[in-house]
């Protein structure tokens, strides 16, 4: 059993490991995040959304940013999708759950925004439809996914694809990247900026 859980471990950082030797992604991830520092030099907000653990992954993005990731600084507007219940339920309720992060997006955002969809697959239906409202309001969309990416990266102006087919691997992978580019939006912003 102990033996299981050190191979829960390795592959763990084993998923990272190919991060940190993958130059593509590493260079994609600090373009998502200098695409943020320049937004938020203007009155223009991030807004993230995902379903199940991507849902709980949103919300502490959208919490490191309102709130604050590493020092005490102004707060920068970031809003995930997926924290109104009654939202959430009557656009479910009335719409389809299909719609939910759409018809949020379709009312709340604006051009200019950034749209970050988590998903593990690529694939989750919810947030495709989210990425077309997003693109037809001239919001930026970003994919952070896994596996091959799905239909998410296909269609995201950016798509940061963890290398794993493990949704807890890679869930485990989105939290770090969405950790870092918290981390230099905030030194970049108010900061000494990162070397
Ligand atoms: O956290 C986990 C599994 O680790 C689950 O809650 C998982 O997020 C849910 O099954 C999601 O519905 C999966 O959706 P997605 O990652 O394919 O978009
Ligand atoms: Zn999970």
């Amino acid at each position: 059993m102990k033996n299981y859980i050190k191979n829960q471990i390795k592959k763990s950082y084993e998923t990272k490991q190919a991060i940190y030797e993958n130059e593509e992604l590493l260079n994609k991830i600090l373009e998502v995040s200098q695409l943020c520092v320049e937004l938020y030099k203007g009155p223009k907000k991030t807004i993230l959304a995902g379903n199940g653990g991507s849902a709980a992954d949103a919300q502490h993005i959208a919490a490191e940013l309102v709130g604050r990731y590493g020092f005490d600084r102004p707060s920068l507007p970031s809003l995930a999708l997926t924290t109104d219940t009654s939202n959430l339920t009557a656009i479910a309720n009335d719409y389809g759950y299909d719609k939910v992060f759409s018809r949020q997006l379709e009312g709340m955002g604006q051009e200019g925004d950034i749209f970050i969809g988590i998903s593990t697959s690529g694939n989750s239906v919810n947030i495709v439809n989210a990425f077309n409202s997003a693109k037809e309001k001239g919001i930026t969309t970003v994919a952070l996914v896994g596996r091959d990416g799905g239909e998410m990266a296909r269609i995201a102006d950016y798509a940061l694809i963890v290398p794993s087919d493990s949704t807890p691997r890679i869930q485990e992978s989105h939290i770090l990247i969405g950790h870092i580019i918290c981390d230099i939006i905030e030194k970049e912003t108010f900061g000494d900026g990162v070397s």
